[in-house]
Formats: structure tokens, sequence, C-alpha cells
């Protein structure tokens, strides 16, 4: 209820923060207030991060991973505009700085903007008690007349949800498990995939073979365009191929090329400008051919897949905290890199290719296949079924009931 009520006044709050931050870093005077301020509402962002979650009650469980896909798509794209607004700015002398930094100004913009116009899901009005608001919800999202049976097993799931006053305890529960640890460690392999450290310091590496100040920012512009378009892989394939099948494919990808990237620098990259050009650019496609892997597989997956397989009762907090663990891991890798790049220099492309390995033996063991089923039927039709976590639903403290029978479902999938 809280959460429904102050929702709106969150983002647009949130929002006026960000804009603070930028007026202040454009200015070239950023106080350490701004920065409190802005790490508090950054964490209330994620904290509240509802969208995936959002996306993944209201699409049609056919379309479910390519709709909630949409999101990180958005992700990519502003990292590639954020590129692309450097690599002009650098140009700019002596304020390019200046309105790159400004430039986050816009998104916090159309933030503050579209928390105004933010609509509410059926799930969330019927579970407040709004039954009519959700059933009109419901049929306004879906496009048709028809919705009684999805309404009905709404209505049950949150009845049932209802009666759960502790959704964390819930959480804690052995019944819980197979959702939290696979939601849980997805988010630890996302980072572990080393995609923020190639992201985001690619221009430095592209500077140390040499490609110069200008080559590096263009070549991030690609990597970055790289990440975008092969999202649109993910939207257009997650639903057909499932998330498995992406991203086993995607560990043996970035796994060969973390694995030939390091090997190429290990034997040729003595010191900075000392790699022959020819293999500075073979790097540079090994890089987009990682950043590819990513964006169709363990990047967008990494939202959709927890948005997915939690039960109602334990949806939201069990999205909560994988998301935070997501936060955490992002934010000590980006911490760790530098120190460990000094340390381990080409090795650290070893270290991320022997986590690929033990994330893509995860997928093919542990991760059951969630592809077009319905949200509320996960745990009957994909948690039940699986020859490893299954064992955990013997036991009397079972999260939750079916909703619906499978028969009912069987042609939304
Ligand atoms: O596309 C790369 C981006 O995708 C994420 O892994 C998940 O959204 C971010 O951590 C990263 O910056």
């Amino acid at each position: 209820m809280l959460q429904e009520v102050w929702k709106k006044t969150y983002h647009a709050i949130g929002s006026l923060f960000l804009l603070y931050r930028c007026y202040s870093r454009c200015r070239g005077n950023e106080s350490s207030d701004a920065h409190c301020w802005t790490a508090l509402f950054g964490c209330r962002c994620w904290i509240w991060k509802p969208v995936p979650l959002f996306i993944s009650e209201i699409a049609p469980p056919k379309y479910r991973g390519g709709l909630n896909i949409c999101f990180q798509m958005l992700i990519t794209l502003g990292i590639l505009c954020a590129n692309i607004v450097n690599y002009f700015t650098s140009k700019l002398h002596p304020y390019g700085w200046r309105i790159s930094l400004g430039g986050a100004a816009v998104p916090a913009i159309i933030l503050g903007l579209g928390s105004l116009i933010i609509v509410e899901t059926p799930t969330s009005l019927i579970e407040r008690g709004k039954k009519q608001e959700g059933l009109k919800a419901l049929k306004k999202i879906r496009g048709v007349e028809d919705v009684q049976k999805e309404y009905d097993e709404i209505l049950q799931a949150t009845e049932v949800a209802k009666k759960i006053d502790h959704p964390f305890r819930n959480l804690m529960k052995r019944s819980s498990r197979p959702q939290l640890i696979c939601g849980t460690i997805l988010q630890v392999f996302q980072q572990f995939t080393g995609i923020n450290v190639i992201m985001f310091y690619a221009p430095v590496l592209f500077q140390t073979m040499g490609l110069g100040g200008d080559a590096s920012l263009l070549s991030s512009v690609v990597t970055g365009s790289i990440n975008s378009a092969s999202t649109l892989v993910a939207i257009f394939g997650v639903d057909i191929f499932g998330r498995r099948a992406l991203l086993i494919e995607a560990a043996i990808q970035m796994l060969i090329s973390q694995v030939i990237t390091g090997v190429m620098l290990e034997e040729h990259l003595k010191a900075t400008n000392s790699i022959s050009k020819v293999y500075a650019y073979i790097v540079v496609v090994l890089i987009c051919v990682f950043v590819s892997g990513f964006a169709w597989s363990w990047g967008p997956l990494g939202w959709l897949i927890p948005s997915e397989i939690f039960p109602l009762e334990t949806r939201t907090a069990g999205f909560f905290f994988a998301v935070s663990v997501n936060m955490i891991f992002t934010f000590l890798i980006a911490q760790a890199f530098l120190t460990m790049l000094c340390h381990m220099k080409s090795g650290i492309f070893f270290f991320f290719a022997a986590w690929i390995v033990i994330m893509g033996c995860w997928a093919v063991f542990f991760l059951p296949e969630t592809k077009g089923i319905p949200i509320d039927e996960m745990n009957e039709r994909a948690w039940k079924k699986h020859w490893f976590w299954k064992k955990y639903f013997n036991s009397d403290d079972e999260a939750i009931k079916p909703v619906g029978d499978k028969a009912s479902t069987e042609e939304k999938a």
C-alpha cells in the first residue's frame, strides 16, 4: 500500500535529486552533500525498481520474455547515448565535459515526467482491493473483453498472498530456496561475466593498445551499438529459444572470446602501445563478440528471470533481494577492478573466463526453463519438475498452492 502511494512521489523526488546532481557536476563543484543525496536516492531507485516485475505481471506468458527485455534495451540505449555524447563532447574544448555530465539531466527529466503518468498493474490494484479497477486495467492492457479466466487466477493468487504477513520470512522458507538461490546467484554471475569492466574500461584498454584517444572512444561507441543491437536479438529470441539456450550459448561465446583476448594480450601487449594494430583490432572484434553474447543472454535475463520465478507471495521481496545483490556486486567489481588489473594484468580475462565456466554449468544443470509458463504456475510447472529443486517442495511449509489448473492455462503458454 505504502509502496503504491509513494511510488510516484519517490520517482518524482528521485528525478529532482538527479537534476540537482547534474547541475552541481556541470558547474564542476559537486559538493559532498550532493553525493550523499544522490547515493541515497540511487539506493531508493533500486529498492523500488519495479519495472521488470511490472512487465512480467502484465505481459502474456507467450511474449513475457521479449517484453521484459525492453527494459534492458533501454539500459543499453542509455549506455550507447552516453558513449556517443562523450565521443562528440570530447572534441569541444574547453567546456565539452560540462555538456557530457549535464546531459544526464535529460533522463532525469524523462523519469520525472514519466512518474506523473505511470499506470498501476492489475495485480497491484486487485491486491489492494480495487477489484473493478483491476479488471478494467486488465482488459485495457490485454486489449480484449474476455479476461475472466486470468482475472480469477490473479484474484486467487492475491487471496493466497494476502494471508502471508511476512514476505521476507517466507523468502527464507525451504520452499522459497530454489527461486531465491537461482534469482540471487544469477545476479552475481551477471556481474562476474566482467561486463561492466569491459564496457566501461574498454576505452582505457583500447588506448593502452595504442588506438589513440579518439579511436578508443569510437570503439566504445561500437561496443555500445553492438550491445543494443544484440539486446534486440534477445527480445525476439528469448520466447522462441528459451532462457537456458541463450544463457548456455552465450556462455560458450563469451568464454571463447575472453580466453583468446587474454592470450593475445598476454603474448603481445608487453607495454603501452606495444601491440600491433592488426592484433589491436582483433581484440576490439573479440570484445564485440563478448559484448554481443552478454547482451542477448546474461544481461537481460538477469532481470527477466528473477521477475518471473517467484510466486506472488514472495515476488516483490525476492526480486528486491536479487536486485540488491546485483547492485552490491556491480559496486564491488567497479571498486576492485583497477587493483585487480594492476596485479593480474591480462590474467583478469582468465579470471572472468573461469567464472563463465561455472555459470555455464549452473545454467545447464540448475536452471529450469521458464519460457511460456504463466508466472503464477511457475512452482508447479518449472520448479517441482526440476531434477534437483523438486525436493524442496516436499516439506510442510510449501510456499503457495498452484493457481488455476494446468490445463486451463496451457493455451495461454
Ligand atoms: O549492458 C550492460 C549493462 O547491463 C547490466 O549488466 C545489467 O543491466 C549493467 O550492469 C551493465 O552496465
